[in-house]
C-alpha cells in the first residue's frame, strides 16, 4: 500500500459522478473495512491537487463538456500518470473510461487528446448512443460469471492492445462493432458500466481490493454483506433475461460454484 492506511481516491466527483458512480469508491471502502481494513475515502474536486497516495483512483462517468474540463485538469496535475505508472489500481467508469485511453471525441470536438494510460482510442459514434442495460461475461481471470450494469454514451471505442474486461451479452459496451465492454490490466480495470458497477457487482470490488499490493483481506462473512446487494444484482440481470434469452442458464451461470460471485 501506498502508506499504512488503505486509500481510495475519488477523483473529481464535481465533474465524474454520472448514475451515482461515486458510489463505487464508497463501496471499495466499505467491503475493506468490513474485513477489518483501516480505510479511508479521499474525495478530490477538479480545482484540488489529486493525492498522490492513494492505493485505488476511482473516476466515473460525465457528459462531454465536464469530460473535456476533466481531463484538462488531470493533463495539468499529472498525479494519475504518475501513480498508474507506479502501479496503482484505476477504476475507470464511460467518460473517466474515455479519458484515460488515447483520444476522444466531444459533440464540439473530434480528437481530443486523453491521459494515454491504455491504449484505447473513443471515436464519435455514427449510430444511435448506446443506452440501456449492459450485461457481460466477465473476463475468466476474474472469477466472476457475469457483471451487470446499465450504459449511457455515444462514444465509440476501439481497443489497439490488450483485453477488454468483459464480453457483451445484452446492450453494446465499447462499440458496436464488436462485443466487448471495457478494459482489463494489471492495475486498470475500465467499464461503460454504470450501476454503480461495483454495487451490483460487489465481487468485482473484491477482485480489485485483492489486487492492491500490501493489502490483507479477511474473508467476508455473508452476514456482514446482506442480501441487498445480491438480490440488486439478480433483479438487474432477470430484468435484462425478460427482453430475451434464458433466465434460467443465466441464472444457473450466476449462481455456478465458481463464480465467486456475493
Ligand atoms: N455516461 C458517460 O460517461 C458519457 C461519456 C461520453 N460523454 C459519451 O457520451 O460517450
Amino acid at each position: 500500500m501506498a502508506t499504512s492506511k488503505f486509500k481510495v481516491v475519488l477523483v473529481y466527483p464535481d465533474l465524474l459522478g454520472t448514475y451515482g458512480d461515486s458510489g463505487n469508491a464508497e463501496i471499495l471502502v466499505r467491503r475493506a473495512t468490513l474485513r477489518g481494513v483501516d480505510a479511508e475515502l479521499r474525495v478530490v474536486h477538479s480545482q484540488e491537487r489529486l493525492d498522490d497516495s492513494g492505493d485505488v483512483y476511482v473516476l466515473g462517468g460525465g457528459e462531454d463538456g465536464p469530460q473535456q474540463a476533466a481531463v484538462d485538469a488531470l493533463r495539468r496535475d499529472g498525479v494519475l500518470k504518475e501513480v498508474h505508472q507506479q502501479g496503482r489500481q484505476i477504476l475507470a467508469i464511460c467518460a473517466g473510461f474515455q479519458i484515460i485511453g488515447e483520444s476522444f471525441a466531444t459533440s464540439d470536438v473530434d480528437n481530443v487528446p486523453g491521459l494515454g494510460l491504455i491504449p484505447v482510442v473513443t471515436r464519435r459514434g455514427r449510430q444511435r448512443r448506446c443506452v440501456g442495460e449492459l450485461l457481460c461475461e466477465a473476463s475468466s481471470e476474474l472469477g466472476i460469471a457475469l457483471l451487470s450494469g446499465y450504459e449511457n454514451h455515444g462514444g465509440q471505442t476501439e481497443i489497439l492492445d490488450g483485453n477488454p474486461l468483459g464480453r457483451v451479452i445484452r446492450g453494446v459496451g465499447n462499440r458496436y462493432e464488436d462485443t466487448q465492454d471495457g478494459y482489463l490490466s494489471d492495475n486498470v480495470i475500465a467499464s461503460y458500466a454504470h450501476g454503480p458497477l461495483l454495487a451490483r457487482n460487489p465481487a468485482l470490488a473484491d477482485r480489485l481490493l485483492e489486487r492492491v499490493h500490501g493489502l490483507e483481506l479477511e474473508s467476508l462473512r455473508r452476514r456482514d454483506i446482506g442480501i441487498e446487494a445480491e438480490n440488486l444484482r439478480r433483479e438487474r440481470i432477470k430484468e435484462v433475461q425478460g427482453n430475451k434469452g434464458s433466465v434460467r442458464t443465466l441464472m444457473r451461470r450466476l449462481t455456478q460454484p465458481n463464480s465467486r460471485t456475493v
